[in-house]
């Protein structure tokens, strides 16, 4: 499978870049509106993949809703297009529950109980829970999404979405809410997510009931956000932490690395290796079209566009992140600001 990112961005303004890469901050608000705003036209016209329809609800998205935001550690937040459309979360919780477990059971703890390994297959692949004997692998592809959902305290069933629900929203600064029509939908679809979870239970790798885990797993996934939530999620784990808009503490700075590297490994399952060489930021996508993308020390980007590669990642929301990474000098590998070239 070849990435789809190969259309380059050029550099907005080098000096900008290089600023942002030296200073270790993003550039100032009035050059980073610029660049959204250029980046949303540049792409407006792009068609690449196709909405995920494997869950029936999700095939009635809009093809052409279109929304980037970018919030900043300092707590502004910049958005364009469709930044208010509320959409199904998916798999961008899976990086957010992590880090909810992580703050509970510690570093080494989720190490041992998840993995932080790529699978190097797709995200919702029974086979790599074979090849691996039973080791959940990694807490972005199911397998170790379902694990991790498995270890959220509660004495029950109602206090662990509690804690799931109140935690993600505690990340996005404002009380998130459950999609009823996305949660009904794919748990009338939820088959192979079940038939991980009990191959999972087989191999006593999974806490906690497989039924009543995976219609937690199902239930965080249907959580409705916008893509400006998304971006201040984002900018939680940038800030080490903190929300930039609460001030409130949600995780520990150890957390927010932790939850990172699990990102840069597979947040965008088997495209995570293209992601990293062409981006430079650990990202998370999901199903319905959005990827949120961390700047450690600097911000967020969140993209939601919902059509998708082949590996359920959005399409136009590689490229937007691809295009901005280099616009804002935000890639993590760069000691100087570099144009995305097309060789
Ligand atoms: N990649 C995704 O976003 C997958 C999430 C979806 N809820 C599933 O488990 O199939």
């Amino acid at each position: 499978m070849e990435s789809v990112i190969h259309d380059s961005g050029d550099i907005v303004d080098a000096r900008t870049a290089q600023a942002a890469v030296s200073t270790g901050r993003l550039p100032a608000d009035r050059a980073v509106r610029a660049a959204l705003a250029r980046v949303h036209r540049r792409f407006q016209a792009d068609r690449g993949g196709r909405v995920a329809d494997y869950i029936p609800v999700l095939a009635e998205a809009d093809p052409e809703l279109f929304g980037i935001a970018l919030a900043h550690v300092g707590g502004s937040v910049h958005a364009v297009g469709d930044a208010d459309h509320l959409f199904s979360i998916q798999s961008v919780s899976k990086a957010f529950v992590f880090a909810l477990v992580d703050q509970e059971l510690g570093h080494h703890a989720v190490r041992r109980r998840v993995g932080v390994n790529s699978t190097g297959l797709p995200f919702n692949s029974v086979l790599a829970v074979e090849l691996n004997h039973g080791s959940p692998m990694n807490p972005m592809v199911n397998a170790g999404a379902l694990a991790t959902t498995a270890l959220a305290p509660g004495g029950s069933a109602e206090e662990r979405w509690e804690f799931v629900r109140r935690g993600l929203s505690r990340f996005a600064g404002r009380e998130l809410a459950l999609d009823e029509r996305v949660y009904a939908s794919e748990t009338a679809t939820n088959q192979r997510n079940e038939s991980i979870a009990r191959l999972l239970d087989s191999y006593g790798a999974l806490a906690r009931d497989p039924v009543a885990t995976t219609d937690l797993y199902t239930r965080q996934c249907s959580l409705a956000v916008c893509v400006r939530d998304l971006a201040v999620m984002g900018a939680t784990l940038a800030n080490g932490g903190v929300n930039p808009l609460t001030g409130e503490r949600v995780v520990d700075a150890e957390v927010c690395r932790d939850t990172l590297a699990a990102l840069a490994t597979a947040g965008l399952y088997e495209r995570s290796g293209d992601w990293l060489y062409e981006v430079g930021m650990p990202g998370k996508s999901g199903v319905s079209g959005g990827i949120v993308t961390v700047a450690p020390g600097k911000g967020s980007i969140a993209v939601f566009s919902p059509r998708l590669d082949g590996a359920g990642n959005s399409v136009r929301g590689q490229r937007v992140t691809h295009y901005l990474s280099g616009a804002l000098g935000l890639n993590l590998f760069a000691s100087t600001a570099h144009p995305q070239s097309a060789r």
